[in-house]
This record gives structure tokens, sequence and C-alpha cells, in this order.
């Protein structure tokens, strides 16, 4: 039999052959092999996705790639970091893997624009894509049979409709016949309308229950729209049963959508969702280092880090702050540098809304968030459903006002300036790791930066 090594080896070489360079990436480079025992292999793979895949899909073609070449049957087993080596236990007995799936023409006849840009080649993975990503690309490569629907959810600028993009070209890759309709929910909403007033309903209802993948951008704007959203159940119920692919995307969660209908939300639970969370500095360095090279922007890796470390949350920020600092570069006639960059961006903030966000904005929109009072944010008690908004606000306060240390601190009551310092050290650490937490930050902004 052979070692670990040779066998992982030759399993990555086989799949390079029969993968695309996509798949190959998402499904091989990112499993670490970690035991080959009593002819079982073990894996780590990162994410529950990968997991549901491997074992659906590839530790089948594994096995039976052994036995084609070796004569041997071995199991293959996937297993998150966090969860234990089944090698390691001795009374391990082979688990269940079946696969745990879960479950002049009219406006709305124009062709589907997808933007060329946004493809699987130029989405830079990173921790708080990787799902999303893998979700997407199975989707593509196996529409209407896994995940279906597909559901994004996540804050602003974070990625959803490069994904939702990405699916639709490597599908057309696939199949050029394919039949891929790209849509916001608002554009779906208008067409429906013009179809009433223009008494093509007909056309209208052929036109989007026969395409093959769906893709419906900002459901969150169906709130609100009932007529809409019945259009849509039968859409989707027409697709479902055709076995489509329907891809949807919102900032939050289905249950989470005001006026949504419980019949949408049921159904857009039958498949999965997966949440985008916003990316980490590495990522954020990695998306401004492609989009600079792209755009054949010679950038000094640490204005590129100086840039990433400015802007945290929304990657339309972000690359809007690259752009910013090569006409800023251009304007002045100076070659980019960290503190061209320093001066470009502190132009953004002064004519920004930045400056416009008050301490007393942020406690007020934090105290809202929290189900708190202001006072509770400003007073002393230290039970944890308060110290942690307060802290929260401390953090906020910080990041966006150019309000001194002292300063803040008097706006909580009068605490020391080191209390600040430590809310948001507290802060700043368990944003790190914690994603509720990363959430919260991000619907925050989002609302204090309207
Ligand atoms: N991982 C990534 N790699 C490269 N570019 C990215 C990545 N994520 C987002 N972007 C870029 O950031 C910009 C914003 O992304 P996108 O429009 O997909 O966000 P969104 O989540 O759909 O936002 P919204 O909620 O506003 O609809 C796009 O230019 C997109 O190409």
């Amino acid at each position: 039999m052979p070692d670990l090594e040779t066998l992982w080896q030759y399993i990555c070489d086989e799949f390079n052959k029969k993968l695309s360079s996509i798949s190959y990436n998402t499904w091989l480079k990112a499993v670490k092999p970690v035991q080959f025992k009593a002819n079982t292999l073990v894996l780590e793979v990162p994410t529950a996705l990968h997991k549901d895949y491997w074992k659906a899909n590839l530790s089948k073609q594994v096995t039976s790639m052994i036995a084609d070449s070796i004569g041997q049957k071995i199991n293959v087993i996937a297993k998150l970091p966090e969860e234990p080596n089944p090698l390691d236990t001795t009374s391990y007995a082979q688990k269940d893997t079946s696969a745990a799936r879960d479950p002049s023409r009219p406006t709305f006849m124009r062709e589907t624009k997808l933007n060329d840009k946004y493809t699987f080649e130029t989405f830079v993975i990173g921790k708080g894509n990787q799902m999303a990503h893998a979700a997407a690309l199975v989707v593509a490569e196996e529409p209407g049979a896994l995940y279906n629907p597909l559901f994004f959810f996540g804050g602003v600028g974070l990625g959803k409709t490069h994904l939702m993009h990405a699916i639709g070209h490597q599908m057309l890759a696939n199949n050029p016949e394919a039949k891929v309709k790209y849509v916001t929910s608002e554009a779906f909403a208008n067409d429906f309308i013009n179809s009433i007033q223009t008494k093509r309903q007909e056309e209208f209802r052929k036109e989007y229950r026969s395409v093959d993948l769906l893709l419906v951008d900002d459901i969150q704007f169906f709130a609100d729209k009932e007529g809409t959203q019945e259009e849509f159940f039968h859409t989707f119920n027409a697709l479902y049963d055709d076995k489509k692919q329907i891809v949807l995307s919102s900032d939050r969660l289905p249950n989470e959508i005001p006026k949504l209908q419980k019949r949408l939300v049921s159904r857009f639970k039958w498949g999965l969702s997966v949440d985008i969370t916003p990316p980490d500095l590495e990522t954020r360095i990695a998306i401004l280092r492609n989009k600079a090279d792209a755009d054949d922007l010679a950038i000094p890796d640490d204005t590129l880090s100086y840039i990433a470390g400015q802007i945290d949350s929304n990657i339309r920020e972000l690359e809007g702050a690259l752009v910013r600092v090569q006409a800023y570069s251009s304007m002045t006639h100076m070659p980019v540098t960290t503190s061209l960059a320093a001066d470009a961006l502190k132009n953004l903030k002064l004519n920004g809304k930045t400056n416009e966000i008050s301490i007393a904005v942020i406690q007020d929109k934090v105290a809202k968030y929290y189900h708190v009072s202001i006072s509770d944010l400003k007073g002393k008690k230290r039970v944890k459903n308060i110290v942690t908004p307060r802290q929260i606000a401390m953090y906020l306060a910080r990041e966006l006002t150019d309000a001194s240390l002292p300063k803040i601190g008097h706006e909580f009551g009068g605490k020391d300036h080191t209390t600040v310092i430590h809310a948001h050290e507290k802060i700043s650490g368990a944003l790190e790791t914690d994603t509720d937490l990363q959430r919260a930050i991000n619907d925050l902004k989002s609302e204090l930066k309207k």
C-alpha cells in the first residue's frame, strides 16, 4: 500500500487531469491529507460545504480511482479541522457516508448582461467568502442538483453580485446553450409591472420560467411588494419543479426580511444559505493587489497594506479608495506612496460623510440596535448585555470619528481614556473570530454611513 504522501500526490495528479483549474484549486488545494491507515484515508477540509461535497462526490471518485489503479478498495473520510480524526478512536466504525444534503421587445426579454469582470478567476478567496465561493462553484458545475436555491447573504459590497455573475459565466462556459438570467429584485418587479401594463404577462412568464439559471440579486427589496412576491413565488415553483437552478442574494437571512411572505421564506430555506463576512486584512490586500495588477497600476506593497488597513468592511469602498489614490497621484504628478495615499484618503474623509458622524449618533444607533438606553451606555452598569454595546459604541466612536480618547471617554459619562482603549482592543480582538459581532459592526457602520 502507498504511504499517505504518495497516495495524496497520486490523487491530486489524477484530479488535476480531470478538473478545471478553478475546481481543482477549490476542492483539492484547500485539503490537507491527515492519515492513511486500515484502508481509510482521512482528509481535513476547510468548511462544512467542502465536507459535504467530498462526501457526496469526490470521495467516491477517489475510491474508484484507487480501485482501478491498485485494485484495493479504500474509504475516504473528509473531516473539519475541529472534528476529531476518526482513525484516532480505537473503536472506529465506518460512519454513514451518504450525503447529508440539505435539502423593442419588452424589457423582460432583454439579453442577460453579465459583467465580464465578475468571474471566478477575478474573485479572491478569503476566510469570509470561502464557503460562498465553494457553493457558487458547485451550483455552476451542477446546476439544480445540490443546493437549490442557493442563497447568499451578507453586508454591502462583499461580493454577492460578483459571485452570482461568476456562476452565470461558468455555467455558460460549460454549456453555451444554457439560458442564464440575472436580475435585481427591482428589475424583476419592474418587468412584472411592465408586463401587466402592456398585457404581456404570458410572455413575461415564459421568459422567466424557461431559464436554466435564474439569479435574483438583493431580494430584500421584495419587501412591501405583495404582487411581485406572488409572481415570484410561482416563478420559483416552476423553476424548482423543473430542477432549474435558482440563486438569490440579500443583505440578510430570508426570515429577517420584513414582510417577505412566509411561504417564500420557507422555500428559500430549502436549499443552502451561506453568508459572506467582511474580508480580513490579508484578503483585502490580495484584492487590492489583483485590482492594481488588472489595471496595470504600479503600487508598492506597503501602500496597498496601508489602504487595506483603512477600509475594513466594504470591498466596493476598498476599490474606490484605490481609484482615489491613483487619481490623486495623477492630479498631483507624484508617484504613489504610502504618504500620498494617506493624503488622498484624508481628503476622502474630509469630503465624505465619515466626519459628520458624531458620538451622539453612534450612541443612539447602538442603543437602538441592542435595545438598551443611552444612559446605560454612558453609565457604569457591568452586566454583559450593557457592557458589550457600550464597548461597541466606544469602538465605533474611535473608528469613525476624529474625537480624541479623552473626548470619547468624556462623552461616555466621564470615563477614563484607558477604558476607551480597553474597549477598542476588546472589540478589535473579538472581531477577528466572532462572526455575529462582525455582522453587527457591519450593520451599524452601514446604518451610520447612510
Ligand atoms: N472576493 C473578492 N475578490 C475580488 N473582488 C471582489 C471580491 N468581493 C467583492 N469584490 C468586488 O467588490 C465590489 C463589490 O462587490 P459586489 O457588488 O459583488 O458586492 P455585493 O455584496 O453584491 O454588494 P451589494 O450588497 O451592494 O449588492 C465589486 O467590484 C466586486 O468585484
